[in-house]
Formats: structure tokens, C-alpha cells, sequence
């Protein structure tokens, strides 16, 4: 199979998404095959940059506008990176754009001299979380959150994995009471059985399954980092599991969760845990999510709806927790 990190020969299927599993073998070739995606150029004469808003790992993006209509855009100029990301990147956006919450793809052009190409995307007025997530009333997460589920439950439903969910990849417009989904550049097209890079997320925000090398993760993934935000604006801890490493990012969630069941988790879909773990993992016991509860949030996460939606977002079994859809159909949300 072209156009992801597929397996060849027989190897052990151990788990499979429970739902949407064949949302991309129900497509043509064309919708997931990547690489051998022909990408149609604009024209860069179109746009010119006005200001540098960020800098990423593997971007520089810039405010700019398109000079035949004056409408504002961010143009992400890549860098280089090996091609078939690039490829991975712009092909999910095309089959995404047009999707509820999905940043839209305006354009790809290409200096001509240099090669480095550039993703125009539509422009959103983002307030940063720091300043708008402790801001946050019960109502606020409810709004933003089935935004940002209804998104990720789109995104499900076409085949595509985001795989880097965190607040600096969620842009919020307050005035316009407007969410989008930014960042696809880790994003990649969910198969049965393939073994999947666990090398994607950003530190805080991976799932356990990332922490243990289970490759065969899904759509899953996605949710964690849901139950992680709701958690750090609920108990008004950012973030909500503060790892100093991969590794001790682990340990952290297993105090919470408790060594137990991580345990439980890595024997129901045989992983051997790395010798890594050895002298750190502890046996911590899980905890109560009440204990979180303190005098600085308690207005807030007092509350059993909300903390029953966290506590079946953040499961280290990825296979028991909530989809995007059932998420949204969770009681705290009605
Ligand atoms: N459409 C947009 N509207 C407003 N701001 C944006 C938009 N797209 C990107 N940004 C800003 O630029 C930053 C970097 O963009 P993006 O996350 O797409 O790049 P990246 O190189 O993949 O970043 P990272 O390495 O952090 O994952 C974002 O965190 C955001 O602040």
C-alpha cells in the first residue's frame, strides 16, 4: 500500500478503530493515496505578506492577503521537510476543507526559485488559550468543545487521524464565537492493521498509546487530548499531565490514573512495556477525580456530569474511550 507507512507480510492485527475502520477503503485510490497526488500550483503574484504571527516546528506562518480580492489569509511557508509530508499535509486539507470547524485551504503556491512551498489558509482572529481557557465558563466549554468534536468527528469520518490536538492547534475567534481546527501536518489516513509512527503529538497532549509504542492506535488518539483540555480548564491546572519527558510524561498520567490498569491496558493488546519504565512507573493507585477539586475551581468542576465526561475521555484504553460522537452525545453536553 503507497501512500502511508504500510506493513508488508503477515503480521498481528490487535486493534482495530470501532468506528469509521474502513472510511477510506470505501473511497477511490485517489482520496488517501498521497503521494501520488498531483498538487495544482497557484499563483504566488497573487499574495503578499504582511506580518509574521508564529513559528513552529515546521513552519513559519504569516498573515498576508490575496491582492486580487484584499481578503486576509495566513500563508504557512513550509520548511523543508521530506516531500511526502508536505503532500500528506495538503492533500487532508483538501479532502477536510468545506468540513464544519475545519481550517479552510485557500491555495498552495510554490517560489519558484526555491521550491519551498506555502499553504494559503482562510484567517482566523485567535485569542490565545492562556488568556481565553481560564476565562471559561461551564457553557463556554460546552460551545467550544462540541465545536471542536464535531470537527474531529468530521475529520473521523473521512479517514483522517489530526494526531497533534492541543490548544495551540485549536484557533478561537470569541467575537465571532468561531472555532477551527488548524495544523494537519501530522495528520495522516487511518488503515486497519497498519502500524502507525508513535512519534506524533505534542508532549502533553499524548495518549498513553504513543507512551507504550502501540502502533495500531485510530481515531482514538484524538480524544485524549479532548479529556486532557477539558481537565486542565474544569480543575484549572494547564496542562493537565506537565511531563518533563516522554517517558516521565507516563508516569504523570499514571498517578492520576494509577499503574493498575495501565498494566491491564499494555497485556489486553500485548505490549511489552520498555525497560525504560522499569524504576519509574511505580504502583501508583488510581485517583479519586474529585481530589482535584479545590477552593481556585471548585465553582466549576464540582460537578459529577462533567467529571463522568472527563473520566470517559481519559482512559488509557483507547478502544473504551468516548469517540467524537459519543462525546458529544454524553449527558454534559445536552
Ligand atoms: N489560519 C490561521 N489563523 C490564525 N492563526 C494561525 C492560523 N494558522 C496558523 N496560525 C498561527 O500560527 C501558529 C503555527 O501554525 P501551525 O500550527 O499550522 O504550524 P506548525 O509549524 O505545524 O506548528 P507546530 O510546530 O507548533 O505544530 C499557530 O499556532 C497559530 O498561532
Amino acid at each position: 500500500m503507497s501512500g502511508s507507512n504500510a506493513n508488508s507480510g503477515s503480521h498481528r492485527v490487535y486493534s482495530v478503530a470501532r468506528v469509521y475502520p474502513d472510511a477510506n477503503e470505501i473511497r477511490p485510490k485517489e482520496y488517501w493515496d498521497y503521494e501520488n497526488h498531483k498538487i495544482e500550483w497557484g499563483n504566488i503574484g497573487n499574495y503578499e505578506i504582511v506580518a509574521k504571527i508564529g513559528r513552529g516546528k515546521y513552519s513559519e506562518v504569516f498573515t498576508g492577503v490575496n491582492v486580487l480580492n484584499n481578503q486576509p489569509c495566513v500563508i504557512k511557508v513550509l520548511k523543508p521537510v521530506k516531500l511526502k509530508k508536505i503532500y500528506r499535509e495538503i492533500k487532508i486539507l483538501k479532502n477536510l476543507t468545506g468540513g464544519p470547524n475545519i481550517i479552510k485551504l485557500l491555495d498552495v503556491i510554490q517560489d519558484p526559485n526555491s521550491k519551498i512551498p506555502a499553504l494559503i489558509c482562510e484567517k482566523i482572529n485567535n485569542v490565545d488559550y492562556r488568556v481565553l481557557y481560564p476565562k471559561f465558563s461551564l457553557e463556554d466549554i460546552k460551545f467550544y468543545f462540541t465545536q471542536l468534536l464535531t470537527a474531529l468527528d468530521y475529520s473521523h469520518s473521512m479517514g483522517i487521524i489530526h494526531r497533534d490536538v492541543k490548544p495551540q492547534n485549536i484557533m478561537i475567534d470569541p467575537v465571532n464565537k468561531k472555532l477551527k481546527l488548524i495544523d494537519w501536518g501530522l495528520a495522516e489516513f487511518y488503515h486497519r492493521g497498519l502500524d502507525f509512527n508513535v512519534r506524533v503529538a505534542s508532549r502533553y497532549h499524548k495518549a498513553p498509546e504513543l507512551l507504550v509504542n502501540l502502533q495500531q492506535y485510530d481515531y482514538s488518539l484524538d480524544l485524549w487530548p479532548v479529556g486532557a483540555m477539558i481537565a486542565a480548564i474544569v480543575f484549572k491546572k494547564e496542562p493537565f499531565f506537565k511531563g518533563d519527558s516522554n517517558n516521565d510524561q507516563l508516569v504523570k498520567i499514571a498517578k492520576v490514573l494509577g499503574t493498575p490498569d495501565l498494566l491491564k491496558y499494555v497485556n489486553k493488546y500485548g505490549v511489552k512495556l520498555s525497560s525504560d519504565y522499569d524504576d519509574i512507573l511505580g504502583n501508583y493507585p488510581k485517583k479519586q477525580w474529585r481530589s482535584f477539586i479545590n477552593e481556585g475551581n471548585k465553582a466549576m468542576s464540582d460537578n459529577a456530569v462533567v467529571i463522568d465526561l472527563i473520566d470517559n475521555l481519559l482512559r488509557y484504553d483507547h478502544q473504551e474511550r468516548l469517540t467524537a460522537k459519543e462525546a458529544m452525545a454524553h449527558p454534559f453536553f445536552q
